[in-house]
């Protein structure tokens, strides 16, 4: 029942090599700077400077330079430069066990000593550390678990290496989260720290930061980062507004999708929004974004953007993709905003032709009003005899299908010859991915990003 990911094809229509430079606009003052207690890095930032330069180029490697009283006859340097022996891995694994249940603490202490020695860090993290805080040091921990598997960590870590990129990264700062990293071991380890412990862990942080040095300096994966400038913002209803950016250089995607995303309002905020139209033309990529309680950047984007504003994206991420050599039919389930990802497959679907296929569309809202996408979606509907859409309410008895999409949705099976794909409120992907399994669908046939967009 777990989402079945795809690998992303590249985009079907060609597209233009360079779009015009962004609108200039008079700087934007972020909202964290009315917020002191939040720890507000300043002007001059690494993040300040992304704005307005190109990606950092590829430096030397910097080798961790700890003091050490290890191993004599070597330096720390060449000892990080060694692959991790199998009793490395041991004594890393054992290690692993006694900070497990001190990671709080541990991680505490890594952030206290990172910014503490290396000051000109702390503009790398956002301002508001309560998510970032486990971020860093969790992921190392993780890394340091699989680093019996190199192929397993590089793919784990790939991700990583490119999102901190992004977030201005640079190989010269693998150093000093190395020495902070052993530092924080080092005291939670207690007396299970020794001298080859310590060597072990610099083995693995070497062939850690090594891979992940490697996927940031990746060029031809493309760029880490793309500015988008807003062209369009359509408030749809109070709380939701239909965003259309130009991207700088060509951003390659599949319809389905999702991208990180931040706003100059939020500094290394990032949130990921569904891309809502598949790959045009013209370039330009549409988000719907709802403003939700304590959203920062969706209420920024529904509340404060406008046309000009310019944003800043991350590659495409996630596999709900459609694949357009089955030719199986198609059963979506739209809830919310959560219908955004739906069009763009719809649109793909029209531009690489259905065939045989047919598409259901059941789009959910709780009220009438909050069908926001609803027109569009019926004028597709019109277009293409193969796709049929259903608006469903599970709050008023006015309009469409009554009741919540996966009540609906499975009483209106069986529907075992389709593949379905799923995007909303984790708790209605959760509730349908049970409600399709019992109206015939196989597992594998079952596409979601759970938890992976979001609206915040
Ligand atoms: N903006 C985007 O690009 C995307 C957003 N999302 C997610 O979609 C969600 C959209 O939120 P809203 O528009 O506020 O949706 P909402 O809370 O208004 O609900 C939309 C639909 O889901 C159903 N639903 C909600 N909770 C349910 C439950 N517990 N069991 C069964 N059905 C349930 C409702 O009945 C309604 O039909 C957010 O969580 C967002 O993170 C997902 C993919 C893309």
């Amino acid at each position: 029942m777990a989402a079945v990911l795809l690998p992303p094809k590249p985009p079907a229509a060609p597209r233009p090599a360079a779009y015009p430079a962004a609108t200039s606009r008079p700087p934007i003052e972020p909202l964290i700077t009315r917020a002191p207690g939040l720890n507000w890095a300043g002007p001059g930032d690494h993040w300040s400077r992304a704005w307005g330069v190109p990606e950092p180029t590829a430096r030397p490697s910097a080798q961790l330079a700890l003091p050490s009283a290890a191993v004599p006859a070597r330096t720390p340097e060449s000892q990080a430069a060694d692959d991790p022996t199998p009793g490395d891995l041991e004594l890393v694994r054992v290690s692993l066990g006694v900070l497990e249940p001190v990671a709080e603490r541990a991680t505490a202490h890594f952030y206290a000593l990172l910014f503490l020695n290396h000051p000109e860090l702390r503009s790398l993290f956002p301002a508001a550390m309560d998510v970032q805080r486990d971020r860093l040091f969790r992921a190392l921990l993780a890394a340091a678990r699989s680093a019996a598997d190199p192929a397993a960590l590089a793919r784990q870590l790939y991700p990583v290496g490119r999102s901190h990129r992004r977030y201005g990264v640079a190989a010269e700062h693998y150093g000093p989260f190395g020495e902070c990293l052993l530092s924080a071991l080092a005291r939670y380890c207690g007396n299970r720290w020794d001298a080859r412990t310590e060597t072990a862990w610099r083995r693995v942080y070497g062939l850690i930061s090594r891979i992940m040095r490697g996927t940031g300096e990746d060029t031809a994966a493309g760029p880490s980062w793309w500015q988008a400038e807003i062209v369009s913002h359509e408030q749809r209803t109070r709380e939701i507004a239909v965003v259309t950016v130009r991207p700088d250089q060509p951003y390659p995607y599949r319809a389905g999708q999702y991208t990180p995303l931040e706003t100059p309002w939020w500094p290394r905020v990032w949130r990921s929004y569904s891309i809502a139209c598949a790959p045009r033309p013209d370039g330009l990529l549409t988000f719907h974004v709802k403003a939700v309680p304590a959203g920062w950047v969706s209420n920024a984007l529904v509340h404060r953007a406008r046309p000009g504003d310019v944003l800043r994206l991350g590659p495409p991420e996630g596999g709900m993709v459609v694949d357009h050599n089955a030719g199986g039919n198609l059963l979506c389930l739209g809830g919310g905003t959560g219908i955004a990802p739906i069009r763009a497959l719809v649109e793909e679907v029209a531009e690489q032709g259905a065939g045989d296929r047919r598409v259901q569309v059941f789009y959910g809202a709780r009220r009438n009003e909050e069908l926001y996408e609803l027109q569009p979606m019926l004028r597709l509907s019109q277009q293409h005899p193969w796709l049929s859409v259903h608006p469903v309410i599970s709050d008023q008895r006015t309009l469409g299908l009554a009741g919540t999409l996966p009540e609906v949705v499975e009483a209106h099976g069986p529907w075992d010859e389709y593949d379905a794909y799923l995007s909303g409120p984790a708790a209605m992907v959760r509730r349908g991915v049970d409600a399709l399994l019992r109206a015939g669908v196989a597992g594998e046939r079952i596409r979601h990003d759970l938890g992976a967009a979001t609206t915040a």
